[in-house]
Protein backbone atom coordinates (compact mmCIF):
# COMPACT_ATOMS: atom_id res chain seq x y z
CA UNK A 1 0.00 0.00 0.00
CA UNK A 2 1.82 3.39 -1.50
CA UNK A 3 1.25 6.74 1.01
CA UNK A 4 -1.70 7.85 -1.30
CA UNK A 5 -5.48 7.56 -0.41
CA UNK A 6 -6.49 8.53 -3.58
CA UNK A 7 -4.60 7.56 -6.66
CA UNK A 8 -5.78 7.23 -10.10
CA UNK A 9 -5.26 7.68 -13.78
CA UNK A 10 -6.60 7.83 -16.66
CA UNK A 11 -9.79 8.10 -15.30
CA UNK A 12 -12.46 8.47 -17.89
CA UNK A 13 -16.46 8.22 -17.59
CA UNK A 14 -18.92 9.00 -20.21
CA UNK A 15 -23.24 8.89 -20.39
CA UNK A 16 -23.88 7.58 -23.50
CA UNK A 17 -21.71 9.33 -26.23
CA UNK A 18 -20.50 12.09 -24.18
CA UNK A 19 -17.41 12.22 -22.36
CA UNK A 20 -17.80 13.48 -19.11
CA UNK A 21 -14.42 13.03 -17.59
CA UNK A 22 -11.57 13.09 -19.25
CA UNK A 23 -8.28 11.29 -18.49
CA UNK A 24 -8.45 12.58 -14.84
CA UNK A 25 -5.17 11.68 -12.63
CA UNK A 26 -4.75 12.05 -9.06
CA UNK A 27 -2.46 11.28 -6.15
CA UNK A 28 -4.10 12.33 -2.98
CA UNK A 29 -1.68 11.89 -0.05
CA UNK A 30 -3.06 10.57 3.44
CA UNK A 31 -3.90 12.94 5.75
CA UNK A 32 -4.46 16.12 3.43
CA UNK A 33 -7.77 17.80 2.73
CA UNK A 34 -7.66 18.56 -1.24
CA UNK A 35 -10.19 20.90 -2.82
CA UNK A 36 -12.01 19.75 -6.07
CA UNK A 37 -13.05 23.17 -7.80
CA UNK A 38 -14.29 23.63 -11.31
CA UNK A 39 -17.43 24.79 -12.92
CA UNK A 40 -21.01 23.27 -12.98
CA UNK A 41 -20.81 20.15 -14.82
CA UNK A 42 -17.30 20.07 -15.04
CA UNK A 43 -17.02 16.59 -13.49
CA UNK A 44 -16.48 17.01 -10.07
CA UNK A 45 -19.59 14.91 -8.50
CA UNK A 46 -18.98 12.01 -11.43
CA UNK A 47 -14.88 11.62 -10.19
CA UNK A 48 -16.47 11.89 -6.47
CA UNK A 49 -18.49 9.00 -7.34
CA UNK A 50 -16.06 7.00 -9.30
CA UNK A 51 -13.48 7.10 -6.31
CA UNK A 52 -16.01 6.14 -3.70
CA UNK A 53 -17.08 3.05 -5.88
CA UNK A 54 -20.47 4.17 -6.89
CA UNK A 55 -19.76 4.44 -10.33
CA UNK A 56 -17.85 2.04 -12.91
CA UNK A 57 -15.10 4.38 -14.82
CA UNK A 58 -15.44 3.68 -18.86
CA UNK A 59 -11.70 3.95 -18.82
CA UNK A 60 -8.70 4.28 -16.09
CA UNK A 61 -7.38 2.70 -13.04
CA UNK A 62 -6.40 3.45 -9.65
CA UNK A 63 -6.63 2.57 -5.55
CA UNK A 64 -8.19 4.80 -3.25
CA UNK A 65 -7.15 3.58 0.29
CA UNK A 66 -5.19 0.80 -1.16
CA UNK A 67 -7.90 -0.99 -2.89
CA UNK A 68 -8.91 -1.16 -6.64
CA UNK A 69 -11.28 1.06 -7.72
CA UNK A 70 -13.07 -1.32 -9.58
CA UNK A 71 -12.54 -4.82 -8.11
CA UNK A 72 -12.94 -3.94 -4.88
CA UNK A 73 -15.78 -1.05 -5.01
CA UNK A 74 -17.58 -2.55 -1.99
CA UNK A 75 -14.77 -2.47 0.30
CA UNK A 76 -13.80 1.11 -0.42
CA UNK A 77 -17.65 2.12 0.03
CA UNK A 78 -16.87 0.88 3.95
CA UNK A 79 -14.16 2.69 4.98
CA UNK A 80 -15.33 6.02 2.89
CA UNK A 81 -17.58 8.40 4.35
CA UNK A 82 -19.63 9.96 0.68
CA UNK A 83 -21.70 13.33 1.44
CA UNK A 84 -23.68 14.09 -1.34
CA UNK A 85 -24.45 17.44 -2.21
CA UNK A 86 -28.22 16.92 -1.27
CA UNK A 87 -29.28 16.69 2.09
CA UNK A 88 -30.43 13.06 1.71
CA UNK A 89 -31.46 12.12 5.42
CA UNK A 90 -34.70 11.54 7.23
CA UNK A 91 -36.13 15.03 7.74
CA UNK A 92 -39.14 13.50 9.68
CA UNK A 93 -36.72 11.95 12.46
CA UNK A 94 -34.87 13.97 14.75
CA UNK A 95 -31.07 13.99 14.66
CA UNK A 96 -30.38 11.50 16.82
CA UNK A 97 -32.46 8.70 15.47
CA UNK A 98 -30.99 9.47 12.00
CA UNK A 99 -27.47 9.25 13.41
CA UNK A 100 -29.22 5.65 15.20
CA UNK A 101 -29.90 4.39 11.74
CA UNK A 102 -27.07 5.54 10.02
CA UNK A 103 -25.46 3.19 12.99
CA UNK A 104 -27.63 0.17 12.06
CA UNK A 105 -27.01 0.58 8.53
CA UNK A 106 -23.48 -0.01 9.44
CA UNK A 107 -24.28 -2.66 11.93
CA UNK A 108 -21.56 -1.06 14.29
CA UNK A 109 -20.91 -2.34 17.84
CA UNK A 110 -21.66 -0.18 20.85
CA UNK A 111 -24.78 2.18 18.94
CA UNK A 112 -25.55 4.12 21.47
CA UNK A 113 -21.93 5.08 22.48
CA UNK A 114 -20.98 5.61 19.25
CA UNK A 115 -24.15 7.82 18.80
CA UNK A 116 -23.36 9.77 21.84
CA UNK A 117 -19.73 10.15 21.34
CA UNK A 118 -20.63 11.50 17.81
CA UNK A 119 -23.02 14.22 19.50
CA UNK A 120 -20.62 15.48 21.71
CA UNK A 121 -18.19 15.56 19.00
CA UNK A 122 -20.05 17.68 16.72
CA UNK A 123 -21.88 19.52 19.27
CA UNK A 124 -25.29 18.18 18.79
CA UNK A 125 -26.33 17.61 22.04
CA UNK A 126 -28.53 21.03 22.47
CA UNK A 127 -30.67 19.79 19.37
CA UNK A 128 -29.89 15.85 19.36
CA UNK A 129 -34.15 15.34 19.65
CA UNK A 130 -35.16 18.28 16.36
CA UNK A 131 -36.37 16.97 13.64
CA UNK A 132 -33.74 17.45 10.83
CA UNK A 133 -36.49 18.33 8.29
CA UNK A 134 -36.36 21.34 11.25
CA UNK A 135 -32.84 22.30 11.33
CA UNK A 136 -31.15 25.39 9.77
CA UNK A 137 -29.22 24.58 6.59
CA UNK A 138 -25.83 25.03 8.62
CA UNK A 139 -27.01 22.42 11.21
CA UNK A 140 -27.84 19.78 8.56
CA UNK A 141 -24.47 19.88 7.30
CA UNK A 142 -23.63 19.05 10.48
CA UNK A 143 -25.63 16.27 10.97
CA UNK A 144 -24.56 15.18 7.44
CA UNK A 145 -21.17 15.29 8.77
CA UNK A 146 -21.95 13.03 11.77
CA UNK A 147 -23.91 10.53 9.73
CA UNK A 148 -20.59 10.06 7.18
CA UNK A 149 -18.08 10.05 9.43
CA UNK A 150 -19.81 7.70 12.06
CA UNK A 151 -18.23 4.65 10.82
CA UNK A 152 -14.95 5.81 11.04
CA UNK A 153 -14.02 6.34 7.30
CA UNK A 154 -10.21 6.55 6.72
CA UNK A 155 -11.40 8.75 3.59
CA UNK A 156 -14.22 11.66 3.23
CA UNK A 157 -15.38 12.88 -0.12
CA UNK A 158 -17.41 16.00 0.33
CA UNK A 159 -19.58 17.30 -2.13
CA UNK A 160 -20.08 20.77 -1.74
CA UNK A 161 -20.71 20.55 1.94
CA UNK A 162 -21.17 24.12 2.35
CA UNK A 163 -23.37 25.17 -0.13
CA UNK A 164 -25.94 27.84 1.29
CA UNK A 165 -24.69 27.65 4.54
CA UNK A 166 -23.90 30.94 6.24
CA UNK A 167 -20.24 31.69 7.11
CA UNK A 168 -20.22 31.04 10.69
CA UNK A 169 -21.37 28.21 10.06
CA UNK A 170 -18.89 27.69 6.85
CA UNK A 171 -15.90 28.12 9.56
CA UNK A 172 -16.97 25.99 12.22
CA UNK A 173 -18.04 22.93 9.47
CA UNK A 174 -13.79 24.19 8.02
CA UNK A 175 -12.82 23.29 11.81
CA UNK A 176 -14.38 20.28 12.06
CA UNK A 177 -12.62 19.58 8.64
CA UNK A 178 -9.23 20.52 9.56
CA UNK A 179 -9.91 18.16 13.36
CA UNK A 180 -10.91 15.29 11.29
CA UNK A 181 -7.19 15.64 8.99
CA UNK A 182 -5.48 15.87 12.01
CA UNK A 183 -6.92 12.07 12.99
CA UNK A 184 -5.17 11.21 9.87
CA UNK A 185 -8.52 11.21 7.90
CA UNK A 186 -7.80 11.90 4.45
CA UNK A 187 -10.46 14.63 2.30
CA UNK A 188 -11.07 15.84 -1.13
CA UNK A 189 -13.86 18.33 -0.26
CA UNK A 190 -15.79 20.09 -3.78
CA UNK A 191 -16.58 24.08 -3.34
CA UNK A 192 -17.24 27.00 -5.69
CA UNK A 193 -15.73 28.79 -2.34
CA UNK A 194 -12.16 30.43 -2.94
CA UNK A 195 -11.70 30.84 0.80
CA UNK A 196 -12.34 27.61 0.89
CA UNK A 197 -10.10 26.95 -1.68
CA UNK A 198 -7.44 28.23 0.44
CA UNK A 199 -7.70 26.21 3.65
CA UNK A 200 -6.66 23.09 1.42
CA UNK A 201 -3.54 21.72 1.53
CA UNK A 202 -4.09 21.30 -2.46
CA UNK A 203 -6.59 22.25 -4.74
CA UNK A 204 -7.37 19.97 -8.09
CA UNK A 205 -9.39 22.26 -11.14
CA UNK A 206 -11.67 20.81 -13.43
CA UNK A 207 -13.14 21.79 -16.46
CA UNK A 208 -15.22 20.32 -19.13
CA UNK A 209 -14.21 16.84 -17.46
CA UNK A 210 -10.09 17.59 -17.53
CA UNK A 211 -7.86 18.11 -14.81
CA UNK A 212 -6.88 22.24 -16.14
CA UNK A 213 -4.08 22.44 -12.80
CA UNK A 214 -3.35 21.39 -9.73
CA UNK A 215 -1.20 21.74 -6.65
CA UNK A 216 -0.85 24.51 -3.67
CA UNK A 217 -2.62 27.54 -3.74
CA UNK A 218 0.76 28.98 -4.75
CA UNK A 219 1.59 26.70 -7.07
CA UNK A 220 -1.87 26.80 -9.47
CA UNK A 221 -1.50 30.70 -9.18
CA UNK A 222 2.39 30.61 -10.16
CA UNK A 223 1.56 28.64 -13.10
CA UNK A 224 -1.02 30.89 -14.05
CA UNK A 225 1.48 32.92 -15.51
CA UNK A 226 -1.05 35.38 -15.18
CA UNK A 227 0.14 39.32 -14.47
CA UNK A 228 -2.90 41.21 -12.60
CA UNK A 229 -2.80 44.79 -11.95
CA UNK A 230 -5.44 46.83 -9.74
CA UNK A 231 -6.59 49.83 -10.00
CA UNK A 232 -8.72 51.54 -7.02
CA UNK A 233 -9.04 55.24 -8.31
CA UNK A 234 -12.11 56.60 -7.96
CA UNK A 235 -14.50 56.10 -10.93
CA UNK A 236 -12.32 53.51 -12.06
CA UNK A 237 -15.44 51.29 -12.93
CA UNK A 238 -16.40 53.35 -15.94
CA UNK A 239 -13.26 52.39 -17.48
CA UNK A 240 -14.57 48.57 -17.04
CA UNK A 241 -16.03 48.23 -20.62
CA UNK A 242 -13.22 50.06 -22.36
CA UNK A 243 -10.79 47.53 -20.96
CA UNK A 244 -12.95 44.39 -21.69
CA UNK A 245 -13.05 45.49 -25.39
CA UNK A 246 -9.14 45.22 -25.17
CA UNK A 247 -8.18 41.97 -27.00
CA UNK A 248 -4.65 42.08 -24.11
CA UNK A 249 -6.60 42.12 -21.41
CA UNK A 250 -8.26 38.70 -20.68
CA UNK A 251 -9.84 39.42 -18.03
CA UNK A 252 -11.86 42.33 -16.38
CA UNK A 253 -13.45 42.52 -12.42
CA UNK A 254 -14.51 43.94 -9.74
CA UNK A 255 -13.06 43.64 -6.42
CA UNK A 256 -15.46 45.90 -4.49
CA UNK A 257 -14.03 49.56 -5.43
CA UNK A 258 -10.93 47.62 -7.21
CA UNK A 259 -10.60 46.85 -10.27
CA UNK A 260 -8.58 43.73 -11.10
CA UNK A 261 -7.04 43.33 -14.94
CA UNK A 262 -5.46 40.46 -15.94
CA UNK A 263 -3.26 38.86 -18.44
CA UNK A 264 -0.63 35.83 -19.44
CA UNK A 265 1.08 38.29 -21.76
CA UNK A 266 2.55 40.96 -19.19
CA UNK A 267 3.86 43.13 -21.83
CA UNK A 268 0.90 43.36 -23.79
CA UNK A 269 -1.43 43.95 -20.70
CA UNK A 270 1.21 46.76 -19.49
CA UNK A 271 1.16 48.22 -22.68
CA UNK A 272 -2.24 48.63 -22.48
CA UNK A 273 -2.33 50.60 -18.86
CA UNK A 274 0.33 52.92 -20.45
CA UNK A 275 -1.72 54.02 -23.09
CA UNK A 276 -4.74 56.61 -23.23
CA UNK A 277 -6.89 56.81 -21.55
CA UNK A 278 -5.95 54.24 -19.05
CA UNK A 279 -3.03 55.73 -18.38
CA UNK A 280 -5.03 57.96 -16.37
CA UNK A 281 -5.32 55.60 -13.34
CA UNK A 282 -3.23 54.60 -11.05
CA UNK A 283 -2.45 50.72 -11.49
CA UNK A 284 -0.09 48.52 -8.71
CA UNK A 285 1.39 44.88 -10.11
CA UNK A 286 -0.34 42.40 -7.48
CA UNK A 287 -0.43 38.87 -7.06
CA UNK A 288 -3.26 37.05 -8.45
CA UNK A 289 -6.18 36.13 -6.55
CA UNK A 290 -6.70 32.27 -6.60
CA UNK A 291 -10.45 33.96 -8.15
CA UNK A 292 -8.23 35.95 -11.04
CA UNK A 293 -6.61 32.43 -11.94
CA UNK A 294 -9.63 30.41 -11.78
CA UNK A 295 -12.02 33.28 -14.06
CA UNK A 296 -8.77 33.32 -16.70
CA UNK A 297 -8.92 29.41 -16.62
CA UNK A 298 -12.16 29.53 -17.44
CA UNK A 299 -11.96 31.84 -19.85
CA UNK A 300 -9.15 29.90 -21.66
CA UNK A 301 -10.62 26.67 -21.86
CA UNK A 302 -13.29 28.46 -23.57
CA UNK A 303 -17.27 27.05 -23.77
CA UNK A 304 -18.55 23.86 -23.00
CA UNK A 305 -18.77 22.25 -26.55
CA UNK A 306 -20.14 18.49 -25.67
CA UNK A 307 -22.76 17.19 -26.44
CA UNK A 308 -25.24 16.61 -24.17
CA UNK A 309 -28.59 13.63 -24.68
N1 LIG B 1 -26.11 9.79 -14.85
C1 LIG B 1 -25.86 10.74 -15.76
N2 LIG B 1 -26.29 10.61 -17.04
C2 LIG B 1 -26.03 11.53 -17.98
N3 LIG B 1 -25.32 12.67 -17.75
C3 LIG B 1 -24.87 12.85 -16.51
C4 LIG B 1 -25.11 11.92 -15.46
N4 LIG B 1 -24.52 12.38 -14.32
C5 LIG B 1 -23.94 13.56 -14.65
N5 LIG B 1 -24.15 13.85 -15.96
C6 LIG B 1 -23.67 15.03 -16.67
O1 LIG B 1 -22.28 15.09 -16.51
C7 LIG B 1 -21.82 16.42 -16.43
C8 LIG B 1 -20.94 16.58 -15.21
O2 LIG B 1 -21.77 16.53 -14.05
P1 LIG B 1 -21.19 16.57 -12.58
O3 LIG B 1 -22.37 16.53 -11.67
O4 LIG B 1 -20.16 15.53 -12.41
O5 LIG B 1 -20.51 18.02 -12.55
P2 LIG B 1 -20.07 18.91 -11.31
O6 LIG B 1 -18.73 19.46 -11.66
O7 LIG B 1 -20.18 18.13 -10.05
O8 LIG B 1 -21.14 20.09 -11.35
P3 LIG B 1 -21.74 21.01 -10.15
O9 LIG B 1 -20.65 21.96 -9.73
O10 LIG B 1 -22.87 21.70 -10.82
O11 LIG B 1 -22.18 20.07 -9.07
C9 LIG B 1 -23.08 17.30 -16.37
O12 LIG B 1 -23.29 17.88 -17.64
C10 LIG B 1 -24.18 16.32 -16.05
O13 LIG B 1 -25.39 16.71 -16.64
Amino acid sequence: MNDFAVDVKSLVKEFGKTRVVDDVALQIPKGQVWGFLGPNGSGKTTTIRMLCGLLTPTQGSGTCLGLDIITEAEKIKLQTGYMTQKFSFWEDLSIRENLDFVSRMYNLPNRKAKVDDVIARLDLTQRQHQLAGDLSGGWKQRLALAAVTMHNPKLLLLDEPTAGVDPKARREFWDQIHELTNQGITILVSTHYMDEAERCDQIAYLAHGKLITQGTVRDVIAASNLTTYVSINKGVRQFASALKAEDDIENVSYFGAALHISSTNTVAIENVIKRAPFDSLDWQKITPSLEDVFISLMTSVGNDKRDYQ
